[in-house]
């Protein structure tokens, strides 16, 4: 799985041509990581990007990609994971993706037409059943692995007391503003990789702020190496050992985004970031609404 993943949740939303020429523009600059999802209406963009690409020969075949899509909340059930996966397939117009992963750790009725949405229409994710459909799209070879995301430490023990295929991976916020150092101590300990998202904040998103573009500390170091901050944070998250995921559709932001392996951080520079006061970004009740359930789960990631 390359560390370096290409988000593809924009906000606002982004038609399919600018989204097609941005990720074409990503695999020229070298991304071979593409985050997508269901509910980001991006798997159409990726599968004409991705044909564009095989057609110019930025690439040779589609397996020199690490395609990640997601279980919508609508689709948590025992047996709707399956056409789920299937439907994305058809969108992506591909035969397999390399990583599934439940997307959000709700399940969402499916009367639900948009966010945030009325309590009665949220229920706790009944796990055992979901996973099973997981397992069932790995078996069946529609993906290479599954995983999760937005899973709380209580979720991950549940999770690995049912499963027969092990979780790959728990996708979840994580930059120098939110660091997960109790979630990744967990993961490490069971052996699930994580994947950060949002790790510039979610800057100019709806869901996100300016916490981590506009930190201090981050600018401070920037300066002093000739780096933009953006590459601190998001070299900062790489060298605590997971993969990351950040989104940029601008041809010369995608590419620094991507300029952080020839150079590191000091000793001070890490302990400097170690200190940041600690604020979550993207919060479930911001997106759902400040139901009990929901707060619940966001007090825990
Ligand atoms: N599993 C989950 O629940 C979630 C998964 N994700 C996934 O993670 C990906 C990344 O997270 P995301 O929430 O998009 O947030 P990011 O932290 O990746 O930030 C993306 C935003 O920052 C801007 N940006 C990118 N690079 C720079 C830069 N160098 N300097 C200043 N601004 C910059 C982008 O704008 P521009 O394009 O104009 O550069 C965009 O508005 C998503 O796209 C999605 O694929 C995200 C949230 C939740
Ligand atoms: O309304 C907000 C959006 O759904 C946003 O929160 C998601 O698209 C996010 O990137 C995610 O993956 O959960």
């Amino acid at each position: 799985m390359p560390l370096v993943g290409m988000g593809t949740s924009s906000y606002p939303p982004t038609n399919m041509e600018k989204a097609k020429s941005a990720i074409v523009e990503a695999i020229k600059v070298g991304y071979r990581h593409f985050d997508t999802a269901f509910v980001y209406g991006s798997e159409e963009h990726l599968a004409k990007a991705i044909a564009e690409a095989l057609s110019l020969g930025l690439i040779k075949s589609r397996d020199e990609l690490f395609i990640t899509t997601k279980l919508f909340a609508t689709f948590a059930h025992r047996d709707l994971v399956v056409p789920a996966i299937k439907m994305s397939l058809r969108k992506l117009e591909l035969e397999y993706v390399d990583m599934y992963i439940i997307h959000w750790p709700f399940k969402l009725s499916k009367d639900v037409k948009s966010l945030p949405v009325e309590r009665e229409l949220i229920e706790a994710l009944d796990i055992k059943s979901v996973w099973e459909g997981m397992e069932e799209c790995k078996r069946l070879g529609l993906t290479r692995d599954i995983g999760v995301s937005n899973f709380t430490c209580q979720m991950l023990h549940h999770l690995l007391s049912i499963a027969k295929i092990h979780p790959a991976l728990n996708q979840v916020e994580m930059s120098p503003i939110w660091q997960q150092k109790k979630l990744r101590e967990f993961c490490n300990e069971k052996g699930i990789h994580i994947t950060a998202y949002s790790p510039l904040g979610a800057f100019g998103t709806q869901w996100g702020d300016n916490s981590v573009i506009e930190c201090d500390v981050l600018q401070e170091i920037a300066n002093s190496k000739g780096k933009t901050t953006a590459q601190i944070a998001l070299r900062w998250v790489y060298e605590q050992g997971v993969s990351l995921v950040a989104k940029s559709y601008n041809k010369e932001r995608m590419r620094t985004n991507l300029d952080i392996f020839d150079w590191s951080l000091t000793h001070e520079e890490s302990h400097k970031i170690a200190q940041i006061p600690q604020r979550k970004t993207v919060t479930f009740a911001s997106i759902l609404g400040p139901h009990d359930l929901v707060l619940d789960i966001d007090q825990q990631l």
